[in-house]
């Protein structure tokens, strides 16, 4: 089916994309399920860390004036009262010639203004009493961790959208989180199409190849931190795959097909959104790979037709599908991150349109470089593997030198 088709630049084709975007819902999931999912509300400090002054040392905790007169020679002697580890509570008061025996993380007991580390000190005991030697003095407050000087009550901690790491999970726990509140995953329907296409489990055939794409883009919707539903594989047939594309769209978030958004014989998805009646919102856009990527809308779903090409198809998903992933889960930062590298390689050949090039970014006597991952036509597949970023060379620039600074965008 041929039709005419217009160019538009990578970043009208964004925003047409993201006019269409929604936001899931909040739910709540266990501590223990809460890493990498994204924080739907602003964590705030409903009290202080510590909540109480305490203990950094295993030592003695006593009053800092009782120190005054200690010297090497002539050091002063304190009688111990009590005994206690993190987790105990020392109750009575202590005066200037007393101390107490006290661990890492128990609190201060009151009376109390300084704490000298166990090395500091010598221990005896006379008369069925406890003793402690101090041979240094003391400033006031020395050696103590302050209630609130980790997180004062009230302090905004974590703003909403932020992927929670291994360090938020540490404030969670620490304000008492059980539950956490998180976006909720959109689910993303995948459709393979191709005649062409065997499943990974079948042995080659003349014609066909296995499919790859499906899988590929599984794990980069789990990577961007969305739900696959894989809807399995389409023969090129139009009533066929109308049928079953109408009917999963219900069941989904957003939906991806890959294949047969070109102009070939076979090319079934602009036929397949004119029957779903969807509005096209557009089928080529200004960039390789993927310039044939198509994004159409329907009343209720947006459908990526990524291309089939392999690494078309992986780019159009990080360029156009990601984006609207992240404004699902309300993240703070929408699309790939983006840095300036310097490029490691000539790119001689001039491009009309915008250059989306696996490559593999590192940092190299303090300069973020970029490279290449491989050969970059967008049939291909092997330098996917390697790749750790896309090199963006913008079109219409008369190529590319080594030593350029380009737009690396993150994967
Ligand atoms: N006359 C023209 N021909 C082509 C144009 C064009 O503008 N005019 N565009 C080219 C570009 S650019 C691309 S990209 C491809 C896009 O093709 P489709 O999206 O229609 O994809 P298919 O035709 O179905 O397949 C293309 C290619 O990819 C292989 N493929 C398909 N599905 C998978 C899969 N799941 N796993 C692995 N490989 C897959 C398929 O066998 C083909 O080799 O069109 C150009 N042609
Ligand atoms: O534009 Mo195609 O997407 O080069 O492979
Ligand atoms: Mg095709």
């Amino acid at each position: 089916m041929l039709n005419e088709r217009h160019p538009i630049p990578v970043s009208e084709a964004v925003q047409r994309v993201m006019a269409y975007k929604k936001t899931g819902e909040i739910e709540y999931v266990a501590l223990t399920d809460a890493h990498q999912r994204v924080l739907a509300e602003d964590l705030l400090a409903d009290h202080d860390v510590p909540i109480f002054d305490r203990s950094p040392y295993d030592g003695y905790a006593l009053q800092s004036a009782s120190t005054k007169q200690a010297k090497e020679e002539s050091p002063v002697v304190l009688e111990v009262i009590g005994h206690i580890g993190a987790g105990s509570v020392h109750n009575e008061a202590i005066a200037s010639d007393q101390a107490v025996r006290i661990m890492t993380g128990a609190p201060i007991p009151r009376g109390a203004d300084a704490v000298i580390m166990l090395e500091d000190t010598e221990t005896f005991e006379r008369n069925g009493k406890n003793y402690v030697s101090i041979k240094k003095q003391l400033q006031y407050h020395q050696n103590i961790s302050f209630k609130g000087e980790d997180v004062e009550k009230g302090t905004s901690l974590v703003k909403k959208g932020t992927v929670i790491n291994p360090g938020i999970i540490a404030l969670l726990a620490t304000f008492g989180y059980a539950k956490v509140p998180v976006a909720r995953k959109p689910v993303i329907g995948v459709i393979a199409t191709g005649s062409e296409l065997l499943e990974v489990d079948q042995l080659l055939e003349p014609g066909k190849i296995r499919n790859s794409n499906a899988y590929m883009i599984i794990s980069q919707i789990e990577r961007a931190g969305a739900i696959p539903k894989y809807y399995g594989q389409l023969e090129d047939d139009l009533e066929q795959s109308v049928q079953k594309i109408s009917k999963v769209i219900e069941e989904v978030d957003f939906f991806i097909t890959t294949g047969g958004v070109s102009v070939g014989d076979f090319d079934l998805l602009p036929e397949i959104y004119q029957r779903l009646e969807g509005k096209v919102l557009f089928n080529k856009v200004a960039m390789r790979p993927g310039s044939v990527t198509t994004v159409t809308a329907t009343d209720e779903i947006l459908l990526f037709g990524l291309s089939g090409n392999p690494s078309a198809c992986y780019v159009g998903f990080e360029l156009f599908t990601k984006p609207v992933i992240d404004a699902f889960l309300a993240k703070e930062v929408v699309g790939m991150k983006q840095m300036q590298a310097t490029l490691a390689v000539d790119f001689p050949k001039a491009n009309p349109f915008d250059r989306f090039v696996r490559g593999v970014y590192e940092i190299e006597d303090g300069e973020l470089i970029a490279r290449p991952a491989g050969k970059d036509k967008s049939n291909m597949v092997h330098s996917l593997a390697s790749a750790n970023c896309l090199i963006q060379l913008t079109g219409g620039v008369a190529g590319y030198k080594q030593g350029d600074h380009v737009t690396i965008h993150l994967l």
